[in-house]
């Protein structure tokens, strides 16, 4: 990180991530043995987390991609819209959603139901980031990296306005 950018209140380096995606990995390769999970990444934020995740699970795996949108700049509008609908049937498939950051829980409780509704034998939740001082609607994270505090954040696949989503890193917007 750049010694004169200032700094929020979070910060997660490049190794910090990687050892905690690599603990979380393990968890799911231990919980799904002898399956084959199917993995559903929510674009765009999802994608890093969703790649280096997916190269340390020890299973048969498949995956695919949903994109919604919610959030304008930095503030969710309420409303989810989906953009990318699932590319593959998961009727009877052992689902997995990964998401990079669970917020008000807006976005994940419409995913739940949508999946819910395509009738998965099991759906559960990765979640690298959970901000619970936010949180508008209740909402389960089966596998979740790290729990942090209420700040803007961004880098490893979070955007800033579209930018810095290729950080390797965390951190977050200094406070007012
Ligand atoms: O819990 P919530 O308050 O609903 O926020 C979480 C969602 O917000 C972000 O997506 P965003 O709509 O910003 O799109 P992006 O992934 O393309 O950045 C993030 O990737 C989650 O999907
Ligand atoms: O803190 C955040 N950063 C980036 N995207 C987000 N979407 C919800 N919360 C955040």
């Amino acid at each position: 990180m750049n010694e004169n950018e200032p700094r929020g209140p979070v910060y997660l380096s490049e190794e910090r991530i990687q050892a905690r995606v690599a603990e979380l990995a393990a968890e799911i390769t231990r919980d799904y043995a002898g399956r084959t999970p199917h993995l559903i990444a929510v674009l765009n934020g999802a994608f890093v987390f969703m790649a280096d995740l997916v190269r340390r699970i020890e299973l048969p795996l498949t995956l695919d991609f949903m994109a919604v949108a919610s959030y304008q700049g930095t503030e969710s509008s309420g409303e989810v819209e989906l953009i990318k609908d699932l590319g593959q049937p998961i009727g009877g498939r052992d689902v997995i959603v990964v998401e990079d950051i669970v917020d008000t829980g807006i976005t994940l409780e419409y995913l739940l139901d949508y999946l819910h509704a395509r009738k998965p034998a099991s759906l559960r939740v990765a979640a690298l980031l959970s901000k619970p001082a936010r949180r508008l609607r209740e909402v389960p994270v089966d596998y979740l990296g790290f729990e942090i505090e209420n700040a803007y954040v961004y880098g490893y696949g979070l955007d800033r306005d579209q930018l810095d989503r290729n950080l390797p890193y965390i951190t977050s917007l200094p406070a007012d």
